[in-house]
Protein backbone atom coordinates (compact mmCIF):
# COMPACT_ATOMS: atom_id res chain seq x y z
CA UNK A 1 0.00 0.00 0.00
CA UNK A 2 1.16 3.56 -0.66
CA UNK A 3 -0.70 6.77 -0.06
CA UNK A 4 -0.08 10.19 -1.50
CA UNK A 5 1.88 12.67 1.09
CA UNK A 6 -0.30 15.99 2.56
CA UNK A 7 0.72 19.12 0.48
CA UNK A 8 2.62 20.19 3.78
CA UNK A 9 4.66 16.69 3.85
CA UNK A 10 5.47 17.28 -0.20
CA UNK A 11 6.67 20.63 0.27
CA UNK A 12 8.98 19.32 2.69
CA UNK A 13 10.06 16.59 1.04
CA UNK A 14 10.49 18.63 -2.06
CA UNK A 15 13.06 20.89 0.30
CA UNK A 16 14.88 17.55 1.25
CA UNK A 17 15.21 16.22 -1.81
CA UNK A 18 16.96 19.11 -3.05
CA UNK A 19 19.01 19.54 0.26
CA UNK A 20 20.42 16.07 -0.33
CA UNK A 21 22.28 17.34 -3.67
CA UNK A 22 25.10 18.77 -0.99
CA UNK A 23 25.48 15.17 0.37
CA UNK A 24 28.56 13.45 -1.33
CA UNK A 25 29.87 10.13 -1.46
CA UNK A 26 31.95 9.46 1.81
CA UNK A 27 31.10 12.39 3.59
CA UNK A 28 30.12 12.68 7.54
CA UNK A 29 26.57 14.26 7.71
CA UNK A 30 24.93 15.66 10.67
CA UNK A 31 21.46 14.51 10.52
CA UNK A 32 18.54 16.63 12.10
CA UNK A 33 15.14 16.28 13.61
CA UNK A 34 11.71 16.61 13.26
CA UNK A 35 9.44 15.92 10.11
CA UNK A 36 11.36 18.14 7.45
CA UNK A 37 14.52 16.05 8.83
CA UNK A 38 13.34 12.94 8.37
CA UNK A 39 12.25 13.22 4.50
CA UNK A 40 15.93 13.78 4.45
CA UNK A 41 16.97 10.95 6.32
CA UNK A 42 14.61 8.47 4.32
CA UNK A 43 15.76 10.03 0.80
CA UNK A 44 19.53 9.65 2.38
CA UNK A 45 18.22 5.81 2.97
CA UNK A 46 17.08 5.95 -0.72
CA UNK A 47 20.43 7.24 -2.23
CA UNK A 48 22.60 4.67 -0.17
CA UNK A 49 20.12 1.42 -1.71
CA UNK A 50 19.53 2.71 -5.20
CA UNK A 51 22.94 4.65 -5.83
CA UNK A 52 25.19 3.31 -3.39
CA UNK A 53 26.40 6.36 -1.68
CA UNK A 54 28.91 5.32 1.31
CA UNK A 55 28.17 8.60 3.96
CA UNK A 56 28.31 8.60 7.86
CA UNK A 57 24.98 10.32 9.57
CA UNK A 58 25.55 11.85 13.24
CA UNK A 59 21.76 12.08 14.23
CA UNK A 60 20.77 14.90 16.72
CA UNK A 61 18.23 13.27 18.64
CA UNK A 62 17.53 9.40 19.33
CA UNK A 63 14.89 9.53 17.55
CA UNK A 64 16.82 10.47 14.36
CA UNK A 65 19.28 7.72 15.05
CA UNK A 66 16.46 5.26 15.37
CA UNK A 67 15.21 6.41 12.07
CA UNK A 68 18.41 6.54 10.19
CA UNK A 69 18.97 2.99 11.50
CA UNK A 70 15.45 2.09 9.73
CA UNK A 71 16.58 3.31 6.83
CA UNK A 72 19.93 1.88 6.34
CA UNK A 73 22.14 4.96 6.75
CA UNK A 74 24.86 3.85 9.17
CA UNK A 75 25.09 5.98 12.15
CA UNK A 76 28.17 7.42 14.62
CA UNK A 77 28.37 9.71 18.06
CA UNK A 78 30.29 12.59 17.11
CA UNK A 79 32.45 11.79 19.58
CA UNK A 80 33.57 9.25 16.63
CA UNK A 81 32.60 11.67 13.73
CA UNK A 82 34.65 15.22 15.31
CA UNK A 83 33.76 17.29 12.51
CA UNK A 84 31.40 17.06 10.30
CA UNK A 85 30.74 18.20 6.33
CA UNK A 86 27.84 19.28 6.21
CA UNK A 87 24.93 18.99 8.34
CA UNK A 88 20.71 19.20 7.07
CA UNK A 89 18.44 20.16 9.74
CA UNK A 90 14.92 21.45 9.70
CA UNK A 91 13.58 25.10 11.70
CA UNK A 92 10.95 26.62 12.81
CA UNK A 93 11.32 29.82 12.05
CA UNK A 94 13.52 31.76 9.66
CA UNK A 95 14.35 35.70 8.96
CA UNK A 96 15.46 37.69 5.97
CA UNK A 97 19.10 37.30 7.45
CA UNK A 98 18.67 33.45 7.52
CA UNK A 99 18.67 33.49 11.55
CA UNK A 100 16.31 31.08 12.91
CA UNK A 101 14.44 29.56 15.72
CA UNK A 102 14.72 25.34 16.48
CA UNK A 103 13.74 22.90 19.49
CA UNK A 104 9.90 22.91 18.51
CA UNK A 105 11.47 19.05 18.68
CA UNK A 106 13.11 19.70 21.66
CA UNK A 107 16.42 18.48 20.11
CA UNK A 108 18.30 22.09 20.26
CA UNK A 109 20.76 21.25 22.12
CA UNK A 110 22.32 18.36 20.06
CA UNK A 111 21.18 20.48 16.91
CA UNK A 112 23.74 23.51 17.79
CA UNK A 113 26.55 21.59 18.84
CA UNK A 114 26.18 19.73 15.62
CA UNK A 115 25.48 22.41 12.93
CA UNK A 116 28.34 24.24 14.73
CA UNK A 117 30.91 21.24 14.71
CA UNK A 118 29.90 21.44 10.86
CA UNK A 119 31.85 22.74 7.23
CA UNK A 120 27.92 23.87 6.28
CA UNK A 121 24.83 23.90 7.70
CA UNK A 122 21.85 23.84 5.23
CA UNK A 123 18.24 24.60 6.34
CA UNK A 124 15.26 22.69 5.07
CA UNK A 125 12.05 24.44 5.03
CA UNK A 126 8.68 25.04 4.32
CA UNK A 127 6.92 28.90 3.69
CA UNK A 128 5.05 28.56 6.49
CA UNK A 129 8.52 28.92 8.27
CA UNK A 130 9.18 32.40 6.97
CA UNK A 131 8.63 35.71 9.31
CA UNK A 132 9.81 38.79 8.98
CA UNK A 133 10.55 39.06 12.74
CA UNK A 134 11.55 36.01 14.27
CA UNK A 135 9.70 34.74 17.71
CA UNK A 136 5.88 34.40 16.33
CA UNK A 137 7.00 31.06 17.63
CA UNK A 138 7.76 30.16 21.26
CA UNK A 139 11.51 30.59 21.53
CA UNK A 140 13.02 27.13 23.24
CA UNK A 141 15.19 27.51 25.79
CA UNK A 142 16.63 24.64 27.54
CA UNK A 143 17.35 24.28 31.33
CA UNK A 144 18.84 21.57 33.74
CA UNK A 145 16.41 20.13 36.53
CA UNK A 146 17.86 21.29 39.44
CA UNK A 147 16.23 24.38 40.22
CA UNK A 148 14.84 24.90 37.23
CA UNK A 149 12.21 27.38 38.79
CA UNK A 150 14.88 29.61 40.16
CA UNK A 151 16.14 29.69 36.35
CA UNK A 152 12.73 30.31 34.96
CA UNK A 153 12.11 33.33 37.38
CA UNK A 154 15.52 34.84 36.14
CA UNK A 155 15.05 34.21 32.41
CA UNK A 156 11.48 36.48 33.39
CA UNK A 157 13.62 38.88 35.05
CA UNK A 158 16.03 39.59 31.90
CA UNK A 159 13.59 39.54 29.78
CA UNK A 160 12.18 43.00 31.45
CA UNK A 161 13.55 45.41 29.12
CA UNK A 162 14.02 43.44 26.36
CA UNK A 163 12.96 44.75 22.97
CA UNK A 164 10.08 41.90 22.57
CA UNK A 165 6.06 41.98 22.44
CA UNK A 166 5.61 39.41 24.96
CA UNK A 167 7.36 37.88 27.92
CA UNK A 168 5.29 34.70 29.43
CA UNK A 169 7.81 31.77 30.22
CA UNK A 170 6.01 28.10 29.82
CA UNK A 171 7.35 24.64 30.98
CA UNK A 172 6.91 22.45 28.06
CA UNK A 173 4.55 19.49 28.60
CA UNK A 174 4.35 15.67 27.00
CA UNK A 175 0.89 14.26 28.06
CA UNK A 176 0.30 16.07 30.73
CA UNK A 177 4.42 15.22 32.64
CA UNK A 178 7.06 18.03 32.03
CA UNK A 179 9.11 16.83 28.65
CA UNK A 180 12.65 15.63 28.95
CA UNK A 181 15.19 16.60 26.47
CA UNK A 182 17.75 13.55 25.32
CA UNK A 183 19.72 14.73 28.68
CA UNK A 184 17.24 14.54 30.64
CA UNK A 185 16.66 18.33 30.89
CA UNK A 186 13.69 20.44 30.63
CA UNK A 187 12.15 23.05 27.74
CA UNK A 188 11.08 26.61 29.24
CA UNK A 189 8.94 27.99 26.07
CA UNK A 190 9.52 31.65 25.56
CA UNK A 191 6.12 33.17 23.97
CA UNK A 192 7.63 36.48 23.32
CA UNK A 193 5.63 36.75 20.00
CA UNK A 194 8.43 39.37 18.48
CA UNK A 195 12.05 39.48 19.21
CA UNK A 196 13.77 43.03 18.04
CA UNK A 197 17.41 42.04 19.12
CA UNK A 198 17.70 38.26 18.96
CA UNK A 199 21.79 38.55 19.54
CA UNK A 200 21.58 40.39 22.75
CA UNK A 201 18.87 38.16 23.80
CA UNK A 202 21.11 34.74 23.13
CA UNK A 203 23.66 35.98 24.80
CA UNK A 204 21.55 37.18 28.07
CA UNK A 205 19.77 33.92 28.42
CA UNK A 206 23.12 31.67 27.96
CA UNK A 207 24.60 33.83 30.78
CA UNK A 208 22.22 32.23 33.23
CA UNK A 209 22.88 30.01 35.38
CA UNK A 210 20.87 26.83 34.74
CA UNK A 211 20.29 27.81 30.82
CA UNK A 212 22.10 24.90 29.07
CA UNK A 213 21.23 26.54 25.55
CA UNK A 214 18.61 28.72 23.66
CA UNK A 215 17.02 27.69 20.16
CA UNK A 216 18.10 30.97 18.48
CA UNK A 217 20.43 29.41 15.86
CA UNK A 218 22.58 33.02 14.92
CA UNK A 219 25.24 32.91 11.81
CA UNK A 220 24.93 28.98 11.60
CA UNK A 221 22.37 28.18 8.62
CA UNK A 222 24.34 28.56 5.05
CA UNK A 223 21.91 27.71 3.03
CA UNK A 224 18.03 28.15 3.90
CA UNK A 225 15.76 25.62 1.15
CA UNK A 226 11.83 26.34 1.27
CA UNK A 227 9.97 23.44 -0.77
CA UNK A 228 6.60 24.22 -1.76
CA UNK A 229 4.43 21.12 -2.78
CA UNK A 230 4.20 22.07 -6.50
CA UNK A 231 7.83 21.06 -6.59
CA UNK A 232 10.17 24.30 -6.73
CA UNK A 233 12.15 25.72 -4.28
CA UNK A 234 13.97 28.77 -3.29
CA UNK A 235 17.77 28.50 -2.27
CA UNK A 236 19.17 31.24 -0.36
CA UNK A 237 23.19 30.84 0.01
CA UNK A 238 24.63 33.41 2.58
CA UNK A 239 28.42 32.38 1.54
CA UNK A 240 27.64 33.36 -2.26
CA UNK A 241 24.53 35.71 -1.77
CA UNK A 242 22.43 34.05 -3.98
CA UNK A 243 18.96 33.47 -4.24
CA UNK A 244 17.70 31.06 -7.01
CA UNK A 245 14.09 29.28 -7.89
CA UNK A 246 14.62 25.56 -8.91
CA UNK A 247 11.96 22.87 -9.79
CA UNK A 248 13.21 19.67 -8.14
CA UNK A 249 13.35 16.41 -9.61
CA UNK A 250 10.96 14.47 -7.29
CA UNK A 251 10.99 11.00 -9.60
CA UNK A 252 11.46 8.27 -7.06
CA UNK A 253 9.84 9.81 -4.42
CA UNK A 254 6.94 7.14 -4.39
CA UNK A 255 9.01 4.44 -3.07
CA UNK A 256 9.78 6.83 -0.33
CA UNK A 257 6.19 8.00 0.41
CA UNK A 258 5.16 4.28 0.25
CA UNK A 259 7.72 2.80 2.65
CA UNK A 260 6.11 4.90 4.97
CA UNK A 261 2.69 4.34 3.94
CA UNK A 262 3.01 1.02 4.25
O1 LIG B 1 14.30 22.22 15.76
C1 LIG B 1 13.74 21.19 15.51
C2 LIG B 1 13.68 20.06 16.45
O2 LIG B 1 14.27 20.38 17.68
C3 LIG B 1 13.07 21.02 14.19
O3 LIG B 1 14.00 21.22 13.19
C4 LIG B 1 11.98 22.03 14.06
O4 LIG B 1 11.10 21.87 15.16
C5 LIG B 1 11.21 21.86 12.76
O5 LIG B 1 10.46 20.68 12.80
P1 LIG B 1 9.53 20.24 11.60
O6 LIG B 1 10.43 19.94 10.45
O7 LIG B 1 8.83 19.00 12.13
O8 LIG B 1 8.59 21.36 11.32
Amino acid sequence: MSAKPNPIDMAKYVSARRAVDYVQDGMRVGLGTGSTAAWMVRCLGEMIREDGLRITGVPTSTRTADLARQCGVPVATLEDAKWLDLTIDGADEFDADLNLIKGGGGALLQEKIVATASDMTVIITDPSKEVASLGAFPLPVEVIPFGWQTTKALIEESLIGQDVDGRAVTLRLASQLPFRTDEGNLILDLHLRRIGNPRQLSLLLNQIPGVVENGLFLDIADVVICGRQDGTVEVRDVNHGTVTEETVDISGGENIFGSIAD
